[in-house]
């Protein structure tokens, strides 16, 4: 089963202090959602959870293994990240070119790297897309593209950094769907919050490199002094619902 076990888990770049005593677990097919305003370490978390980061203080264990270096080639495989900017994950000519660079790394036959590849593009809705070169692709299909590229190694944790910027509000839709779609646990970092709300069962809140709060995503964010108390306003579909109520 997918477990993510994180014990007073502290990081600073250099002498920059970013995460402070940081602790929560995760398990099974949770969706998770990480809000916090700008700055407050969202994704260096999520980059020390897939090992991008690997020089931090205290406990880090994935799938029951101890994020230690000789560990860390499993880890990888069982996490798979989505860069917030898209032109970090895609760097080859073409779409399956792309979903399929992993799978190959691996060393799977190339029988098992076309499978992969295509099963990964039927995932995210774009096996018409995968002759295309990168640069034509527009925003949205980068992005799908970019998960695709890592449901390719069958990941039990995805992990993405504010999937959903700058994406119009039908690309925005599209994505909340692939994401509700998508098996594992899911951890999804953003500034999104009705994004945030269709799609996490548990939300956690940063402030400062601090876990500030962490429950049910419908129960923290209808709580609006604490999301403004640390740079954030209620979901604009709480938001509604509550002046609704009001005007009642
Ligand atoms: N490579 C780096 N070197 C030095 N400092 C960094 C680096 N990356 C991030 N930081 C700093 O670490 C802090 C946390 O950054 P991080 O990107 O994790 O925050 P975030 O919550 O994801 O922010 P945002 O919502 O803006 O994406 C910030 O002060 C940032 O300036």
């Amino acid at each position: 089963m997918q477990t993510i076990e994180i014990s007073h888990l502290s990081f600073a770049y250099g002498d920059e202090p970013v995460l402070s005593d940081v602790c929560f677990q995760a398990e099974g097919e949770e969706t998770i959602g990480i809000i916090g305003a700008n700055g407050v370490g969202k994704s260096t978390l999520l980059k020390i959870i897939v090992g991008i980061l690997p020089e931090y203080q205290g406990s880090l264990k994935i799938c029951g293994m101890e994020a230690e270096r000789k560990n860390l080639a499993q880890i990888r495989e069982k996490t798979g990240y989505v860069f917030q900017d898209s032109e970090s994950q895609l760097f080859m000519s073409n779409v399956y070119e792309d979903v399929a660079f992993a799978p190959r790394n691996y060393g799977y036959p190339e029988e098992e790297v076309r499978r992969r590849t295509e099963r990964a593009l039927d995932m995210v809705h774009i096996k018409d897309l995968q002759e295309k070169q990168i640069y034509r692709l527009s925003g949205g299909q980068k992005k799908l593209a970019s998960i695709a590229t890592i449901l390719s190694t069958n990941p039990e944790i995805i992990l993405l950094d504010e999937p959903s910027v700058a994406l119009d509000p039908k690309n925005r839709r599209n994505l909340i769907r692939i994401l509700k779609e998508l098996p594992g646990m899911k951890i999804i970092a953003s500034h999104d919050l009705d994004m945030v709300w269709d799609t996490c069962s548990r939300t956690i809140l940063m402030s400062d490199g601090r876990i500030i709060a962490d429950g049910n995503t419908k129960e923290l964010l209808t709580k609006q002094d604490l999301l403004e108390a640390h740079g954030l306003e209620l979901p604009m579909f709480v938001a509604g619902q509550q002046s609704m109520q009001q005007k009642k």
